[in-house]
């Protein structure tokens, strides 16, 4: 069944363009997130999917098309798309390397989120927890193991208590029990009432969770729908999985 089918769109994005030089990356791309779902985003190396990120995270403001949070126009610089709560993940973890990795949660929820430390402390101590990395919370954030880097990356945008989460590719590199503790704790995130778009190449971890999966190939959307129709869509078979329908 789908969930949320019904729900309001809490971001609407409409004729999305963009071009680096003469390279056409995303191209007139139009779709929805519904409020509470999770919706993944397949595609081949290449299709556009993090170039997506950037322009609703305001890492890139230089784009065709409108985007909508909320009913209003998304623009300005990423902390303050953060402040109107949109968090992110980047696929190459971004730890502010000088700090622990408590320190680290704390200037997001300050900075990104706008608590004050007080509300910030309790708050990140929980989501550490959550992260499985309160026994990691007082180690310099540059030498944390890969796996660890990727949880701090995680509990960074979760800190900043976005209503819109956008995960870059979180799940490659973890073993079978890391990866169904990672689907757990998104679960969590989403039964807790966050939105969720997840870009992930680990089929099975996105298969557990998304509610929708929207197929992209050369910037644009060539399928999107329920998972179990998606996936034996042909093009989606052809293009995105190497199988010829
Ligand atoms: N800042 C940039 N300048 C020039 N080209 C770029 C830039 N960012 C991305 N590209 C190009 O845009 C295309 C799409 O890149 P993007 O990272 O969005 O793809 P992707 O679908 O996320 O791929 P992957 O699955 O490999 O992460 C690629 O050809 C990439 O080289």
């Amino acid at each position: 069944m789908e969930r949320n089918g019904d729900s309001a769109p809490l971001l609407v994005a409409r004729g999305l363009g963009k071009s680096f030089g003469a390279v056409r990356v995303l191209h007139d791309l139009d779709f929805e997130v519904r409020q509470g779902e999770v919706l993944g985003i397949l595609g081949p190396n290449g299709a556009g999917k993090t170039t997506l990120f950037n322009l609703v995270s305001g890492d890139i403001r230089d784009h065709a098309g409108e985007i909508r949070f909320r009913g209003r126009p998304l623009a300005g610089p990423p902390f303050r798309r953060a402040r109107a709560g949109i968090g992110r993940t980047y696929q190459i973890p971004r730890p502010y390397a000088g700090m622990t990795t408590f320190e680290n949660l704390l200037v997001a929820a300050t900075f990104g989120g706008g608590m004050t430390e007080a509300q910030a402390y309790d708050h990140c101590a929980r989501i550490l927890e959550d992260c499985e990395l309160s026994p990691r919370a007082n180690t310099e954030a540059g030498s944390l193991t890969l796996l660890d880097r990727k949880r701090l990356e995680l509990a960074r945008a979760l800190a900043s208590k976005p209503d819109l989460l956008l995960l870059d590719e979180i799940a490659g590199g973890l073993t079978d029990d890391e990866g169904k503790a990672l689907v757990a704790l998104i679960r969590r995130i989403r039964d807790g009432g966050t939105t969720i778009v997840w870009i992930e190449h680990v089929l099975h971890a996105l298969f557990a969770v998304a509610d929708r999966l929207m197929v992209l190939n050369f910037g644009e959307k060539i399928a999107e729908g329920l998972p179990a129709a998606v996936i034996e869509d042909p093009d989606v078979k052809r293009v995105y999985m190497g199988v010829e329908a």
